[in-house]
């Protein structure tokens, strides 16, 4: 019986690196089959999950709870029915909503050897109201259905910021709430289960009623009253989402020196057009072989040496976004 373990969260929570840090703590040993799932036309996560460490599958260009549903049954129906790992670990993008991706994995595990089992939200501490605000319920339907909330960024923040993220998250959730710093990726991993086990056995949430209360799904909503499988590409190639939400792909052929890429993160923190809330990519550097490995969230921007060789890449998602503002900024044609 394969376990199904969902990461979820919004953009640039922390998934990705919760992932890698319970593959670190020793998930590695159990060779699971990662599925990453990326918004953009451009998957970047798939390449920060060091190589020996997991299987990776990437599903890009949409969300696997509306969009991409068919492929991600696919993937499951080779996985489990080819691979049979022990354990599946699901990192959606952080636009997904969970109550939909619940009863996917739900109906799944009906005719799969598989089961759910765990859930998982990453929760950035430093932003978590701010956000909350921002993105309304394409956030909260990611924490109210979790098992665990797993906090974030917790590091560089005082008592009374640390308390207003925790009432932030209780206006959602009362489940268990763990601060990835103070706690191992596995360990974090480990209480996540024990939550949706004891869940399930209360009847509360988990397998048998996850994403259901009073008949009705929760949280299909779609996302600010639109359908949230209405996903698609514009006239120009950029994938968009109801909500104003929009990711643009660019595959920039230029070099990039240190200040370069300080100016280009700098760009689009203060883009006019909208708000940026992720970017990240790899970018070729002028100075040195090598591409720079580039990250901007909520949470903060920077940049570092990456040890991946492929071609240079940026993804960029927000909300209002102009294509051809961001285009100045990046120095390239966004991705048709
Ligand atoms: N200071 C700090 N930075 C973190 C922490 N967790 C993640 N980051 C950084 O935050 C940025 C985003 O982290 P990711 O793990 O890629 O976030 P994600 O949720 O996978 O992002 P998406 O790609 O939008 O799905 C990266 O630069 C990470 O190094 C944390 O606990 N503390």
């Amino acid at each position: 019986m394969t376990k199904v373990d969902l990461v979820v969260g919004f953009l640039g929570a922390g998934k990705t690196t919760l992932v890698n840090r319970m593959l670190a703590d020793g998930l590695a040993g159990e060779r699971p089959v990662i599925v990453e799932n990326e918004f953009g036309d451009v998957a970047v996560d798939g390449d920060l999950i060091p190589e020996g460490e997991a299987q990776v599958r990437t599903l890009a260009s949409g969300c696997i709870c509306c969009t991409l549903r068919g492929s991600f049954l696919d993937c499951l129906d080779e996985v489990v029915g080819t691979l049979a790992p022990s354990r599946i670990v699901i990192e959606p993008t952080g636009l997904a909503n969970l109550p939909d991706l619940l009863t996917i994995v739900r109906d799944a595990s009906s005719r799969l050897p598989c089961r759910l089992n765990s859930v998982t939200s990453v929760v950035d501490a430093s932003c978590v109201a701010e956000m909350l605000e921002f993105a309304g319920d394409f956030y909260a339907s990611q924490v109210r259905d979790a098992t665990l909330v797993a906090l974030t960024h917790t590091a560089g923040l005082g008592a009374p910021e640390l308390e207003g993220a925790l009432r932030a998250v209780r206006s959602l959730t009362s489940c268990p709430v763990m601060d990835v710093d103070a706690a191992g990726g596995l360990e974090v991993l480990a209480a996540s289960e024990a939550a949706l086990e004891e869940a399930a056995s209360l009847g509360t949430r988990g397998e048998k009623d996850a994403g259901e209360k009073d008949g009705a799904p929760r949280g299909s909503r779609g996302h600010d009253g639109c359908a949230h499988d209405a996903h698609g590409h514009d006239a120009h190639g950029h994938l968009h989402a109801p909500g104003g939400f929009g990711s643009f792909s660019f595959l920039p052929g230029r070099t990039f020196s240190e200040e370069d890429v300080d100016l280009l993160l700098e760009g689009l923190r203060r883009v006019r057009s909208g708000r940026v809330l992720r970017a990240k990519g790899f970018l070729a550097r002028k100075d040195r072989c090598g591409l720079e490995h580039v990250e901007l969230a909520a949470g903060g921007a920077g940049h570092e040496c990456s040890a991946y060789r492929g071609d240079p890449k940026l993804v960029v998602i927000g909300r209002g976004l102009d294509g051809d503002e961001l285009a100045r900024i990046v120095g390239a044609e966004p991705e048709p």
